[in-house]
């Protein structure tokens, strides 16, 4: 029988896993935070969907992430019945949560919590040399239950709208900083931003290439070397020139609680697509000036010696062909 009892109006529950009775038991504290990891991508949780499902976005698992910079978020990771890919969310601010992943399991233990990131506040080490493989004694466990009613207690939801960009994946620009695009230095600014204002969400979409994915855009790069721009290139591989759409997102914002937001972005499509859906309003824009056509001080993390000639061209296509909103800098407009 599994032991329940109560303690500052949560239920605790030892060992209460519910398995399928062809799976055995899990006999250890390791066992069992095991198989709590592999339940999280059961199948059962979100099944692929046909042409006419509705769309399914749900939250899986969340977990802290400290940053370099000495500040920290928390990274809220996607699945969803669309597509295959794991989107995310960089969270900024400990009022935000998502209610795909706070919904309550079956039968579910504060430990089920802790793994999958449901719990509030922060973490406490609470596990010593002794206890690393075995199960918690029950004054860990009563220390876990007193913390995290302590915690959820102490959370008050989103009151205002925060900084919300909306980011395609760029693997040249964000890990190999490529100074073909300026996909890297938004990334880093939407981050200072944010965890200067102490509040705000990134849904970081796997739209690599808007959406062609990797390989195709290396080969757009390789036209681009012919002279191509970046529209004509894709148009050329028989893609559309940008074919995303931000449903996913527009799901991901609204399970975060969000009903307004201050969106950082050039790009009008987003902003159009994100209130056609209508659950998101846009309460204000702000532009994501690229560093080397602004006037303040160059970023830490900004090279000198970026070549300029080559972001300035897919910075204008931008602004001419794709309707992004910025100011062309007198020094690139056509003589
Ligand atoms: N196909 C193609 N994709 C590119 C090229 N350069 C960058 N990208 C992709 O463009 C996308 C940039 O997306 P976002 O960072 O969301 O930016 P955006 O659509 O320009 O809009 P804002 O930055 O919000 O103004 C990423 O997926 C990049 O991988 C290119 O030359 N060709």
């Amino acid at each position: 029988m599994p032991a329940v009892f109560t303690l500052f109006g949560m239920n605790v529950v030892h060992d209460t896993v519910k398995l399928p009775s062809s799976l055995p038991r899990p006999t250890s504290y390791k066992e069992y935070v095991k198989f709590m990891s592999n339940q999280l991508y059961s199948p059962k949780a979100i099944t692929p969907a046909l042409q006419q499902d509705k769309l399914d976005v749900q939250c899986q698992v969340r977990a802290r992430i400290p940053t370099m910079e000495g500040g920290e978020m928390h990274l809220f990771l996607y699945k969803n019945n669309k597509d295959t890919k794991e989107h995310m969310a960089i969270v900024y601010g400990d009022d935000i949560r998502s209610s795909s992943l706070d919904k309550t399991w079956e039968n579910e233990t504060i430990m089920n919590r802790v793994v999958r990131g449901a719990y509030y506040g922060r973490l406490e080490e609470i596990i010593t040399d002794e206890t690393q493989y075995t199960q918690l004694n029950a004054k860990q466990w009563a220390r876990l239950a007193q913390q995290q009613a302590i915690a959820k207690e102490a959370w008050r939801p989103v009151s205002e709208a925060p900084l919300v960009r909306i980011h395609s994946e760029c693997f040249t620009g964000e890990t190999v900083h490529s100074a073909r695009c300026d996909c890297g230095e938004q990334l880093d600014e939407a981050m200072r931003l944010m965890q200067q204002a102490g509040r705000g969400v990134i849904v970081y979409l796997r739209q690599e290439g808007r959406g062609i994915g990797l390989l195709e855009k290396l080969k757009a790069y390789n036209l681009q070397d012919l002279g191509h721009d970046t529209v004509a290139a894709n148009l050329l591989l028989d893609h559309p020139a940008d074919g995303r759409t931000y449903d996913i997102a527009n799901d991901i914002l609204k399970d975060l609680g969000l009903s307004e937001v201050r969106l950082l972005t050039n790009n009008p499509d987003k902003i159009e697509q994100l209130e056609a859906f209508g659950d998101i309003k846009v309460v204000d824009r702000k532009s994501m000036v690229p560093q080397s056509w602004s006037s303040s001080p160059p970023l830490s993390h900004t090279p000198q010696s970026t070549p300029k000639k080559e972001l300035d061209r897919y910075l204008a296509v931008k602004v001419t062909k794709m309707r992004h909103m910025l100011d062309l800098p007198t020094s690139i407009l056509p003589q």
